[in-house]
């Protein structure tokens, strides 16, 4: 499967960051969605502003392209201090880590992305950082080794990343805020749409904001994405400007179905239809079947199918619903339709 040129992939390559750029909201009242997370991080950040101290570390998590590293650069412009970005895979050593705490300046934000993915060592050095603003060190080898302590600036540590479940517990419990972020719905996402329109000058109208919004996988990246591709062929085709019809026809030329669903989650369903009689299927063989690695149809794929109620999590594997054989034009054949059942019952749709 060609996932890098998946037009609804939310990591999609970042040809375009510098629009992205421009795209991200600077402070919590442009950031459109995500109240609850919104609301409490505010009267966090507001708090630690009239105690003039630094803001708790905050982990947010939740799928790609939510808004998480966005969040992170609002928070440090809300708390009027400097960002130091990085991500876990970038920090390879502990010494690595060991300068960027050492280079931060008093109350700054260390950001660091896809934080699952520290090495046992470098975490182990983020331990203390983060408790007592300290830095152990051990000076020497062997017998005449020693253990030094080096006192760091107060610091915020975000981190951000799409797997909570694979943070060690004591990583974990070390944040004292923990922001899960979720899906946009369809209107958040037609308000996005809308001010993203603004910023890049492109006319847009409600209608076809709300055109791109339903096919956008509850995600504003892809909906920022889809934008700009649709002006495209709005400017080639049409008259420039984006309304409902003209969003439609570039949607489809894009096969991207009325849902968002691209080839590759079409092909889930079917090949769990198809191949495993609808489930359950286990996630490790779903992904061979097709192709995928599991993580991606894990991280990417499956909440967006789940969000939807096409596909349920069973203790046995993974299962269609009746609303996902029924988005496919197909129908259960009678021996699993129980299995769907069952399937509905935990997504507590009673009557099909
Ligand atoms: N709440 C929001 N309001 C307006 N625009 C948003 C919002 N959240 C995200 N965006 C837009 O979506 C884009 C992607 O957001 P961002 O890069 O913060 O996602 P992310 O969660 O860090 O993704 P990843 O997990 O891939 O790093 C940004 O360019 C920003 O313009
Ligand atoms: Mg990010």
């Amino acid at each position: 499967m060609d996932f890098e040129n998946r037009i609804v992939a939310p990591d999609y390559v970042r040809e375009d960051s510098d629009v992205e750029g421009s795209l991200r909201p600077k402070t919590l009242s442009e950031y459109i969605g995500q109240e609850k997370a919104k609301q409490n991080l505010s009267v966090y950040i507001e708090a630690a502003r009239q105690r003039g101290e630094p803001l708790d570390h905050v982990l947010l998590y939740g799928p790609p392209g939510l808004g998480k590293t966005t969040l992170a650069g609002i928070i440090a412009n809300e708390m009027n201090v400097n960002l130091r970005v990085t991500s876990g895979p970038a920090i390879e050593k502990p010494g690595d880590l060991a300068a960027l705490l050492t280079n931060l300046s008093e109350n700054d934000i260390l950001f660091i992305d896809e934080i699952h993915r520290l090495s046992r060592a470098v975490e182990e050095v983020l331990y203390p950082a983060m408790e007592d603003n300290a830095l152990d060190i051990i000076i020497g080898k062997g017998p005449s080794a020693r253990s030094i302590r080096i006192d760091l600036p107060h610091f915020t540590l975000v981190g951000a990343t799409t797997r909570a479940g694979q943070l060690t517990g004591p990583l974990r419990d070390r944040f004292g805020v923990i922001l899960r972020l979720e899906l946009y719905t369809p209107e958040q996402l037609a308000h996005i749409v809308r001010r993203s329109a603004g910023i890049l000058g492109i006319d847009c109208d409600e209608e076809g904001a709300h055109e791109l919004a339903r096919r956008s996988r509850g995600t504003p990246r892809i909906a920022n994405r889809l934008l700009k591709r649709v002006r495209d062929f709005a400017q080639v085709l049409g008259d420039g400007a984006i309304h409902r019809q003209i969003a439609a026809e570039a949607l489809g030329r894009l096969e991207i179905d009325e849902l968002g669903l691209d080839n590759i989650d079409r092909l889930i369903l079917e090949t769990m239809i198809k191949n495993y009689a609808g489930g359950p299927v286990g996630l490790d063989t779903l992904a061979a079947a097709i192709g995928e690695e599991s993580v991606t149809i894990e991280d990417v794929y499956e909440p967006y199918l789940i969000q939807l109620g096409f596909l349920t999590r069973t203790p046995r594997g993974r299962c269609v619903t009746l609303p996902g054989y029924q988005h496919m034009n197909m129908r259960p054949n009678p021996q699993v339709r129980s299995a769907v059942e069952e399937g509905f019952e935990q997504i507590g749709i009673e009557d099909v």
